[in-house]
């Protein structure tokens, strides 16, 4: 179903944690809440699921508001952080946890759904991290809720299972049909699960977008750098072109003129001969198989870590030029601090 908070509000004491934050998500959409620790993502999603009373705003899953209703009232299923399932029950048994008795059939179809049919007499300590994530999305799943929600289902994971869980959450939540909200600090699970990202900034959503959106067209300055690495310079603007210390730069067309600053990604730096492009000496190569960083020092003492392919021809002290490629993102300066 159709998710709809508008404009929620919610202060705990004198600490007001939820500012007016507003969140729609499409019936079958993936939603990723992105934003820093102590933001409030995990008081937005207890709101949505009812664990905690909002103070001003609404909450509507399909076309009801829930804002009042006791969180088993709701339609919501949940995806704690830790898979935290019952250990003195049977994976079956955890499964079919919220649903009437006699439900075996609907607990084998879930099982299926998550690809652990025929592990239900398992106990959750006989079965691994990622396959107890699992059971906990079969658990979530079961009684055919409106929206799912997921607070950081892979931080317990290590990073290796981490990828490989979260593709296949990604593909049993698509495979449900189910309306979902990720909550999570880490841009690249948000960027690559997620249809949409809403990015999350002291108790708001401060842009709501398609991943590549958000990261080629953000907000504001604090989303350009929150969401994936930019170098940030400071520019003047006049008709379409950036001045900074790499040059006039062609700018990302966002109608913003003035003094401000630039954001340059990663993989607009282009490593070429000393001669060419803005002056630097290469202080670090990071390989990382398919691909490499290079940290370069300019003479004006700015650092540049580039993106580059993963046969990087220089070492550390070789003296490089720096070009950039593609339109840089340019911020006026009041809208920088925004
Ligand atoms: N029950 C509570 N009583 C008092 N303060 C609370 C309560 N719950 C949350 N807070 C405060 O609200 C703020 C936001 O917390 P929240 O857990 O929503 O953030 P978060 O973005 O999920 O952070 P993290 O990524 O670290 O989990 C924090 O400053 C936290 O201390």
């Amino acid at each position: 179903m159709r998710l709809v908070v508008t404009d929620v509000t919610k202060a705990f004491g004198a600490t007001r944690v939820l500012r007016g934050a507003s969140l729609t998500v499409e019936e079958g959409d993936l939603a990723a809440v992105l934003g820093p620790s102590g933001c409030g993502k995990t008081t937005l999603l207890r709101i949505v699921a009812g664990f905690e009373s909002l103070d001003t705003g609404s909450v509507r899953i399909g076309d009801r508001e829930v804002a009042a209703l006791p969180p088993e009232r709701r339609k919501v299923g949940i995806v704690p952080q830790e898979a935290a399932l019952f250990p003195h029950l049977s994976v079956a048994r955890n499964v079919g946890f919220g649903l009437p008795r006699g439900s075996a059939e609907r607990v084998e179809e879930c099982l299926e759904l998550v690809g652990l049919e025929g592990m239900g007499h398992r106990m959750p300590h006989q079965i691994s991290g990622g396959q107890q994530q699992r059971v906990a999305l079969a658990r979530a799943l079961a009684p055919r809720p409106g929206v799912v929600l997921l607070d950081e289902p892979f931080s317990a994971l290590d990073r290796s299972l981490r990828v490989s869980v979260r593709d296949e959450v990604r593909a049993v939540l698509k495979r449900a049909g189910a309306t979902a909200v990720l909550v999570t600090h880490d841009q690249e699970e948000a960027l690559s699960m997620a249809d949409v990202v809403a990015v999350m900034r002291e108790g708001r959503i401060v842009q709501e977008d398609a991943p590549a959106s958000v990261y080629a067209e953000p907000f504001d300055l604090g989303v350009a750098t929150f969401v994936g690495e930019a170098v940030v310079l400071a520019a003047t603007s006049e008709h379409g072109v950036a001045s900074c210390e790499l040059g006039s730069l062609p700018q990302r067309a966002n109608g913003v003129s003035g003094r401000g600053r630039v954001a340059l990604r990663p993989e607009q730096f282009v490593l070429r001969e000393p001669g060419e492009g803005t002056a630097g000496l290469v202080r670090r190569v990071e390989f990382f198989g398919h691909d490499a960083a290079v940290t370069v020092v300019l003479d004006s003492e700015t650092v540049i870590r580039a993106r580059t392919r993963g046969d990087v021809p220089y070492r550390p002290g070789d003296r490089v030029g720096i070009a950039v490629e593609g339109p840089v993102l340019f911020f006026a300066e009041e809208e920088a601090t925004r």
